[in-house]
């Protein structure tokens, strides 16, 4: 057996997506997606998403980060995954979908790219502390969906985002979940600027949408910005943060940038992995 996959990019985050609305996908095989996922010897990829029917919704997003372990949810790949669906015709332009973080919706717009209607942001900490490498270090920490530090910086440019970055994510106090870890900066007008440690990929994703929605809402709270704002991801691509007034649930975070289509192909497994084939 072949596993028929798409690879997609939201802001230079790469994915491979799976049309799992039939099952058989060994989803409890974290091998498997792990080797999949590895760059060079796999596809190489920053997550890997399965689309499955829902009971509940219009359909069930599952997120696995590269390392192969199941996470609650992805920003980026919530838009490719709707975009996807949307083409695919398992969904409409305006959908529902079920995450492990919970119910997300999603609109398709005309030119390709995706508005997503987050969860509601929980566990705020403003100005906390935190010791790293005998130095004190200013965060602010939000569940966008996944967990996020936001560290804001002078420069982007002048951090030691492997340092640094692993020092948080593995930090006591974040533990034993873990947390991806931002370093966001003020760029010219109403934009930020931002670059991510990711969990499970353990080291600087191309961008980081729940990341960005934590980056943008954070610095909004401090007064550093206003609501929409523009961030600019590590990979230079331009999303939008913002809280709308949607539907009769009031109002909710949105997310809107790009879902690109990369190529799609056929994966064989490799010998190791023929137990499922
Ligand atoms: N890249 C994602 C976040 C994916 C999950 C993350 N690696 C984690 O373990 O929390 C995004 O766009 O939000």
């Amino acid at each position: 057996m072949n596993i028929d996959f798409w690879k997609m990019h939201g802001a230079g985050n790469d994915f491979i997506l799976i049309d799992d609305r039939e099952g058989g996908f060994p989803a409890d095989d974290p091998q498997l997606i792990a080797e999949m996922a590895r760059r060079r010897t796999g596809i190489g990829s920053e997550g890997l998403i399965l689309i499955q029917r829902s009971g509940e919704a219009d359909l069930r997003m599952r997120f696995f980060n590269p390392d192969g372990g199941e996470v609650e949810m992805c920003g980026n790949g919530a838009r490719c995954f709707a975009r996807l669906a949307f083409d695919l015709g398992a969904a409409p332009r305006a959908m529902e979908f079920e995450t492990v973080a919970g119910r997300l919706g999603a609109e398709v717009l005309e030119d390709g790219s995706v508005r997503l209607r987050m969860t509601e942001p929980s566990g705020w900490v403003l100005d906390g502390r935190l010791e790293v490498e005998g130095e004190e270090l200013r965060y602010d920490f939000v569940n966008t969906g996944v967990p996020h530090v936001v560290l804001t910086v002078e420069d982007l440019d002048d951090v030691d985002l492997e340092g640094t970055g692993a020092a948080v994510r593995y930090h006591p106090q974040f533990a034993p979940a873990g947390t991806n870890v931002n370093f966001m900066q003020g760029c010219d007008g109403n934009t930020l600027c931002v670059r991510t440690y990711e969990r499970g990929v353990e080291g600087e994703s191309g961008a980081c949408g729940t990341g960005i929605v934590a980056c943008g809402l954070t610095a909004a709270r401090h007064g550093l910005t206003s609501l929409p704002v523009t961030v600019r991801a590590g990979s230079g691509d331009l999303l939008e943060v913002d809280r709308r007034e949607e539907n009769e649930c009031g109002p909710r975070v949105t997310l809107t940038g790009p879902a690109v289509y990369v190529y799609r192909g056929r994966w064989r497994p490799s010998p190791r992995q023929n137990k499922h084939f």
